[in-house]
């Protein structure tokens, strides 16, 4: 039979060594299970909405109008939309060359990069050039822009978190590249030791590995934790030392639930360093609408911002995001509109302020809940969330669970996700899936079930633990 121009056989290799775990074996299994008519709390995904999350007001009033401009011209316009949201929407389609349904610039529009810049000026209280930020569908596309620069074959080594996001180890893969793993340690809150980064840049360069970037997820996902000032200053150091291109992502930065940490950017820490290293190290920092208190995943807005690299290569960037004309025009003005949101005094602020704080605070509540949950729970131990959106418990498998997972072919942390997820139809992602030290094991899932819910999905997680760990003892 003549083999197909595509099959399994003829595709590229990378994509086939290439691995997602978030919508992996486990949440195929719970789709199945939902398709018979189970109960399914999706809880593997970072996916606010879709656990309940209302949309923030102002933002959707401001897009509805720029979807829909003909609105703008209805003589009562003003007795369903604010003021301010009547003229944020003029000020958007003035940006645009021709309404949300025209490409914009494949940089995205000036004037929300403009704006983002704004913010990272404020935030920072240093400059930020808006010709050195560039708008993506997502922040994942932005991660994928900059690695594919960054990595010629697979002799070209990228320094990543472990456990990581699996954008990453996925990109690497999809790139050709290798993983340098670094492993955080869960006994310090996950904290980084630059030690850990030493020993595994050696490995690599002895075999014959060039490392060229290094990835730092802050807050981290699935670990949760804020990393300090100090730490930033020794890890922007090292790169600095190693000529390190240090890709900051940092979509979780809204994302905080402790008061001893609070977020402060790379490119602060970087800037206040002061010469050599403010112009030394090349950092690309990554956000998006997806996470903080707007959880507007589903619209696809994200930026990276560059600092330290140099014209040429900006403008090769510039040049293969032009491949794909334009990034998504709607969420761009998303992206304007959490950059720059309500001021006080403004008509909307109020409302906006309310509902922001209103979800941040119960998330917090909820990192609380759910730590406290796992931490009552036989043989399973669990740093605080301190930011982003996830728990990722220690499961700590008895050997006759080790043993019953062998026998089914399963590595233990899936063993114990498919248990739960069949017994309490909790859906979650096991630590396999984002890289853990060898016979330690995790599931990871988000702080984002409805508060009121939180307390029943505890206790209904606790019951199937603590019969699951006496029944394998035996
Ligand atoms: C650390 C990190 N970086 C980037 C992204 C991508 O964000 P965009 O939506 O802007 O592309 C995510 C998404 N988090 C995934 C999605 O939900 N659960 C997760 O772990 C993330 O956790």
């Amino acid at each position: 039979m003549a083999i197909k121009a595509l099959d399994y056989d003829t595709l590229n290799e990378n994509v086939k060594k290439c691995q997602y775990a978030v919508r992996g074996e486990l949440y195929l299994r719970a789709s199945e299970l939902q398709k018979e008519g189970k109960k399914i709390i999706f809880t593997n995904v970072g996916n606010p909405h879709a656990l309940g999350q209302k949309p923030l007001t102002f933002p959707r009033q401001v897009v509805a109008l720029c979807q829909a401009p003909f609105l703008l011209d209805d003589p009562n316009v003003g007795m369903l939309f604010p003021a301010d949201a009547i003229a944020r929407a003029k000020h958007y389609l003035s940006l645009t060359s021709g309404g949300l349904g025209a490409y914009s610039d494949s940089r995205g529009l000036p004037g929300v990069r403009k704006e983002v810049a704004e913010f990272i000026q404020r935030r920072d209280g240093y400059p930020s050039d808006p010709e050195l930020i560039f708008l993506t569908d997502g922040a994942s596309k932005g991660v994928m822009q900059i690695l594919n620069c960054v990595i010629r074959g697979d002799g070209d080594g990228i320094l990543v978190p472990v456990p990581q996001y699996p954008l990453y180890s996925a990109t690497i893969s999809l790139l050709g590249g290798t993983l340098v793993p670094y492993y955080l340690d869960e006994s310090e809150n996950w904290g980084l030791d630059v030690n850990n980064l030493r020993q595994s840049v050696a490995q690599a360069r002895s075999q014959g590995i060039t490392v060229r970037a290094m990835v730092i997820i802050n807050p981290g996902n699935p670990t949760g934790q804020c990393l300090s000032e100090a730490n930033l200053r020794e890890i922007l150091k090292y790169c600095y030392n190693e000529k390190l291109v240090l890709l900051g992502d940092e979509v979780y930065q809204q994302n905080i639930y402790q008061d001893e940490r609070p977020f402060i950017s790379s490119k602060k820490v970087l800037m206040d360093m002061g010469s050599p290293f403010s112009n030394g190290v090349q950092l690309v920092s990554f956000h998006t609408v997806s996470k903080g208190y707007w959880g507007e995943c589903g619209q696809r807005g994200g930026y990276f911002e560059m600092t330290n690299l140099p014209p040429r290569v900006v403008e090769e960037i510039y040049k293969v995001a032009s491949i794909a004309l334009s990034p998504n025009v709607s969420a761009q003005i998303f992206m304007g509109l959490m950059v720059s949101p309500p001021k006080p005094g403004d008509i909307s602020y109020d409302q906006f302020a309310r509902e922001s704080k209103g979800i941040l605070e119960s998330l917090r509540r909820r990192a609380r809940i759910m730590t406290d949950g796992f931490n009552s729970c036989k043989n399973v131990v669990c740093n605080f969330t301190e930011g982003a959106m996830y728990s990722f418990p220690q499961i700590r498998l008895p050997p006759g669970a080790i043993q019953a997972a062998k026998q089914a072919g399963k590595v233990p942390d899936v063993f114990y996700c498919l248990k739960l997820l069949e017994a309490t139809g909790i859906s979650t992602v096991p630590g396999s899936g984002f890289g853990q030290k060898e016979g330690v094991f995790h599931l990871r899932t988000t702080i984002l079930p409805a508060e009121e819910e939180m307390p029943e999905i505890m206790d209904s997680f606790k019951k199937f633990n603590d019969e699951f760990m006496s029944q394998v003892i035996r």
